[in-house]
């Protein structure tokens, strides 16, 4: 698809933001919508025939199979002791001995095997299902428009790391039990109608419809309260990692205290809810444990019909012995085969619950993927927003064209700004002021596409990163992993072709940005280092390293938004200056007078929609003004 159509987004296209705020009061259920996630869950862990998850569970299919093979030999073992030893039959009774050890060691050996494919089974499950929620997240704009402009959808982050996690644990616990389920039944049925005739399966298939139907009654409450559990679990999560990223600005509040209610109060809301879970869980324990019980009792009814009724009248008692052992193993095998599948509906509970979660994540980030304005509905293609990185794709000296421009931010109808016109072209450095709130930011955030805007046009006609256009964030971004690794970000080329030539740019950059004394508490450019970047560096030093970057990545566009607000005037004018060397035009923000000698244009941003443009002095020595 044609870059340049892509990155041209008008207003048709431009739909608001859906008010995104209101909470969904949908509450998840056993019902339609819980199979249908099922379904697309399933989908991702079984994509095809030959796929690993399909292999693991055709073997793990015949292991329980010879596994129920084996079991039922073992279970009509007492029946054959029973007639050795009223018969008292030594030689037969130590052939069954052996026979007896050699089925108990093949049996104890499957058991494991199953134990072992279904744990295997839950990691192979858990990498793809993760790794699909991973590559929806990350997929353009959508783990922004998550995180910031979506209040419905709590804790992305804890569904993706988790709930997913869970939700495969419990599934592969189901899973052998369930697997062998419909050849088990099937089995003892018909040697239970042998046994007892039809008056044996019917009873326990009426047994069953009972317990079934009693257990979605006391599961339907279940579903929705552990739903609610996870979220406020990932709320308490939230909180102390909130903590843990800030905890010097609260150490400098002193505000041990007041976080430590807070953080208690997130606790007491979960662990009410936990409360609340667990009592509705008491009444399906109940529910289970007597539909068990029952079951054991109900096996001896249904074999002690035949024998009052006087079918088998004629036998001897050590006969009778072994038949009735005989007929109650697979009656009791049969009852215990439902009981199984009737157990499950506590682990099914849990797995509604993580699948209405993780379902709902996984539509969700699917609708915010069609919405975005770089998703073509023609061609059903997205335009991939992180990795056009040495494309160029529209005029060589413009990056933005900017045409009746209005825009708004997310939840207000308040206009910040209206009827923008502008072009950026190479040399048109330009300086955006205005008071706090009027929304110098957000006219970056719809430049950069994530923000949509209210009407008008806009077209970034460079590609996004080296040789075209960047970004710095008010906020420096400092990612995990050594110091070469924050230069070059977003790059993910760690060893670029480059070699050593790169190391020597990187190591005059980081000079050049007043932050190579970093070269020496690191121990070098890939030294692993074990602290949180965030923690170690002043805000100064992270608005340098973050120049470092962008003296790396030279792009011909630097958007820069407060960039310099925690430096000197003498830092700024160095560092400013350097931009301009390497042949940087200057798109910046910011409040300070200073920053007015670097730039050619000034748009001043007044509030309520009003905007004005001003030539600055500073701006005579530098290439032509291009903008309107
Ligand atoms: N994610 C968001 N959701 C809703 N409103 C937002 C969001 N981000 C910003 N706003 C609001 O949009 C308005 C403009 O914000 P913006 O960040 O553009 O201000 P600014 O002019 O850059 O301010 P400052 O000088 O403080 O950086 C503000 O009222 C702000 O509260």
């Amino acid at each position: 698809m044609c870059m340049e159509a892509l990155l041209t987004f008008s207003a048709q296209r431009m739909a608001r933001p859906e008010k995104a705020n209101v909470r969904n009061t949908k509450r998840p259920k056993l019902d339609w919508k819980f199979v249908e996630r099922f379904i697309n869950i399933q989908k991702v862990l079984f994509p095809s025939w030959s796929s690993q998850s399909v292999l693991m569970f055709g073997t793990l299919l015949v292991v329980t199979l010879t596994e129920q093979l084996i079991i039922y030999q073992v279970g009509i073992l007492p029946s054959h002791f029973y007639n050795v030893l009223a018969d008292q039959d030594y030689s037969n009774f130590k052939s069954l001995l052996a026979t007896a050890v050699v089925l108990i060691v093949f049996n104890s050996t499957l058991k494991s095997v199953d134990q072992y494919i279904c744990n295997r089974m839950y990691v192979s499950w858990r990498k793809t299902l993760t790794e699909s929620l991973h590559t929806a997240y990350f997929q353009g704009r959508v783990y922004y428009t998550l995180n910031v402009l979506r209040e419905d959808i709590d804790n992305p982050d804890q569904r993706i790391s988790q709930d997913a996690e869970r939700l495969c644990k419990q599934m592969s616990s189901m899973a052998s039990r369930l697997i062998v389920s419909p050849f088990t039944l099937t089995y003892y049925t018909y040697h239970c109608y042998y046994s007892t005739g039809w008056i044996g399966p019917v009873s326990i298939f009426g047994y069953f419809l009972i317990g079934t139907i009693a257990n979605k009654i006391l599961m339907g409450p279940i579903v929705s309260t552990l739903f609610e559990q996870e979220k406020l679990e990932g709320d308490f999560r939230f909180k102390h990692m909130q903590i843990r990223v800030n905890a010097e600005s609260a150490a400098f509040y002193r505000a041990g205290k007041v976080e430590h209610m807070r953080t208690n109060r997130r606790l007491q809301a979960l662990l009410q809810t936990q409360t609340t879970l667990i009592n509705k869980e008491l009444w399906l324990y109940i529910g289970v444990n007597m539909f068990d019980y029952l079951g054991g009792f109900l096996s001896y009814v249904i074999i002690a019909i035949p024998i009052f009724t006087g079918v088998y009248d004629g036998l001897s008692p050590g006969e009778l012995s072994a038949l009735i052992s005989k007929n109650a193993f697979v009656c009791i095998y049969l009852i215990n085969g439902f009981t199984q599948i009737i157990d499950l509906s506590t682990t099914l509970s849990d797995v509604a619950g993580y699948t209405h979660r993780i379902g709902e994540l996984i539509e969700e980030m699917d609708k915010i993927l069609h919405t975005q304005c770089d998703y073509d509905p023609a061609s059903g293609e997205n335009y991939d927003f992180d990795s056009d990185f040495n494309i160029h794709a529209g005029p060589v000296d413009t990056a933005f064209i900017i045409d009746h421009l209005s825009y708004k931010s997310p939840y207000s109808e308040q206009l910040l700004v209206e009827d923008l016109s502008l072009t950026i072209s190479q040399g048109s450095h330009l300086l955006v002021v205005g008071n706090t709130g009027t929304g110098k930011t957000s006219l970056l955030r719809v430049l950069n596409r994530l923000w949509e805007a209210d009407s008008g046009f806009v077209q970034m006609t460079t590609c996004f990163g080296p040789r075209g256009t960047l970004f710095l964030p008010q906020k420096p971004y400092l990612t995990d992993g050594t110091l070469r690794e924050q230069v070059i970000y977003p790059l993910k080329d760690i060893y670029p072709v480059s070699g050593s030539v790169d190391d020597d740019r990187i190591i005059q950059f980081l000079e050049l940005a007043g932050v190579s004394s970093l070269l020496k508490r690191t121990g070098g450019l890939d030294e692993d280092v074990d602290w949180n970047w965030y923690d170690v560096l002043s805000p100064g030093e992270m608005q340098r390293l973050s120049f470092a970057r962008l003296f790396y990545l030279q792009p011909k566009y630097a958007v820069l938004d407060e960039a310099t607000s925690a430096l000197t005037e003498e830092a700024e004018g160095k560092l400013y200056r350097t931009c301009k060397q390497l042949g940087m035009t200057l798109i910046s923000l910011g409040h300070r007078s200073s920053l007015e000698k670097y730039h050619v244009v000034q748009l001043q941003l007044c509030g309520g929609g009003q905007w004005e443009f001003t030539r600055l002095k500073g701006g005579e020595s530098s290439s032509r003004d291009e903008t309107k």
